[in-house]
C-alpha cells in the first residue's frame, strides 16, 4: 500500500484541483476528506482565537498568532502528559478546530511542563480494564494520529523532553521534529511493555528512519537520547531545551514561505495510501489491541511495567 502511493483517478483529481482555481480549497477537501463532520460535534470544542486558550478541561492549552497563522498547542496533563482519553479527545478535538480555521496555517506541538513531552499512554487504562475500555481507548488513539498525521498544516513537535511510546507517536505523526538536547529519551518501546506497534505506527517510524533502523528500534523497544535520535533522523534538530519553542517557530517561519496548497497536496500524496489504510482496516486494528492488551501475560507484563515505575522513586 506504502509503496503505490497515489493511484491515477487521484492524480488526476489533483490535476483538476490545481486547475479550477478559486475553488480549489473545496475541490482539496472533497479529495482528501481529513475529518468527519459528525465525529466533530461530539466532543469538546477548543478555539483558537489569538489568546491564551484552553478546552473545558484544561488538558491543551491553545495560543494562536493572528498575523502569521501558527498556532502552539501544549499538552497540560501533569505530571507526565499521559495520554488518557481526556487528552487524547481534547488534541483530537484541538487539531480538527484548527485544521477548519481557515487563518491557521501551522501548529506546534508541545509539552506545558518542560522535561516531559508525553510518557505516552496512560499505563493505568490499559490495566485490569474491561476490554470494551481498552477498545474504546484504542478509538481514541487512533482518531488523534488520525487528526494530526492527516492535517494540511504545517505540523511541528517542540519535543522539550521525553518523549517515548504513544509520545514518539505523536512526534512521527507531526512534519518536522525539533527535540531538547541533553538526557531525554525518545523511541516506541512497546515492546518493553509486551506491547506490539500497530502497522500504521510501524510505517510512520518506518518512512522517518528508513527500514532497517526501524525494524531493530521497534524490536528492541529502543529509547534513543536525543543526540542518537538526531543521527538517526528520528529527530530533525536539536535545541536547548529553553529554545525549543523558538527554534520550532523559527522553523515553521521558513516552511510559512512555501506556498500552502502546493506543500499540503504534497504531503496528502505522501500520506493518504497509509490513512485510507488505517481507515479501513480500523475496526480489526482495535479488535488486535482489546485481544492483544487484555490477554493475560500481557496483563502481567503490565503490572510489573507499573511496579517498576513506581519503584524508581
Ligand atoms: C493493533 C495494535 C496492537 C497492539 C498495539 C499495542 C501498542 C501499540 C501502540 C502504541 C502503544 C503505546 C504504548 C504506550 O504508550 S504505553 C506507555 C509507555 N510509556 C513509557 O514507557 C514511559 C513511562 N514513564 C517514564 O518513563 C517516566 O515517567 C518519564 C521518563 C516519562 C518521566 O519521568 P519522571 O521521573 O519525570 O516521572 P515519574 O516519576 O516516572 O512519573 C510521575 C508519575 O507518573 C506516572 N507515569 C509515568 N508514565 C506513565 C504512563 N505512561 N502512564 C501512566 N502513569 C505514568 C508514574 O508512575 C508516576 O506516578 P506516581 O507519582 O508514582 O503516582
Amino acid at each position: 500500500v506504502r509503496n503505490s502511493l497515489i493511484s491515477g483517478n487521484e492524480t488526476i483529481k489533483m490535476a483538476l484541483t490545481i486547475a479550477v482555481g478559486g475553488r480549489v480549497w473545496r475541490k482539496f477537501f472533497k479529495t482528501f476528506p481529513f475529518r468527519s463532520n459528525s465525529a466533530l460535534k461530539r466532543f469538546p470544542t477548543c478555539r483558537a482565537n489569538g489568546r491564551l486558550y484552553s478546552t473545558s478541561s484544561d488538558v491543551v492549552l491553545v495560543r494562536k498568532d493572528e498575523e502569521s497563522g501558527i498556532a502552539t498547542v501544549r499538552m497540560n496533563n501533569p505530571p507526565v502528559n499521559s495520554l488518557n482519553p481526556t487528552l487524547m479527545v481534547a488534541l483530537r478535538s484541538c487539531f480538527e478546530e484548527l485544521e477548519k480555521d481557515k487563518t491557521c496555517r501551522a501548529l506546534i506541538l508541545t509539552s506545558q511542563k518542560p522535561k516531559v513531552f508525553s510518557a505516552g499512554l496512560d499505563i493505568l487504562q490499559l490495566y485490569q480494564k474491561s476490554p470494551d475500555h481498552v477498545a474504546q481507548f484504542w478509538e481514541k488513539v487512533q482518531d488523534m494520529w488520525l487528526a494530526l498525521y492527516g492535517s494540511r498544516l504545517i505540523t511541528m513537535a517542540a519535543i522539550n523532553g521525553h518523549c517515548p511510546a504513544a509520545g514518539c507517536l505523536l512526534g512521527l505523526a507531526c512534519d518536522y521534529r525539533i527535540m531538547a538536547e541533553g538526557n531525554f529519551r525518545i523511541g516506541l518501546n512497546e515492546t518493553q511493555l509486551d506491547l506490539v506497534a500497530p502497522f500504521w505506527l510501524r510505517q510512520t517510524m518506518i518512512d522517518v528512519i528508513g527500514y532497517r533502523q526501524a525494524e531493530m528500534a521497534l524490536m528492541i523497544g529502543a529509547l534513543y537520547p536525543s543526540d542518537k535520535a538526531l543521527q538517526l533522523g528520528l529527530v530533525d534538530k536539536l535545541a536547548p531545551i529553553e529554545d525549543v519553542q523558538t527554534v520550532a517557530e523559527e522553523e515553521v517561519k521558513n516552511w510559512l514561505k512555501i506556498p500552502d496548497q502546493a506543500r499540503a497536496i504534497t504531503k496528502m500524496a505522501s500520506r493518504k495510501p497509509l490513512l485510507d489504510e488505517l481507515r479501513r482496516r480500523k475496526q480489526e486494528d482495535i479488535q488486535t489491541f482489546r485481544d492483544e492488551t487484555t490477554r493475560e501475560s500481557v496483563q502481567k507484563s503490565i503490572q510489573q511495567y507499573l511496579e517498576k515505575l513506581k519503584a524508581k522513586k
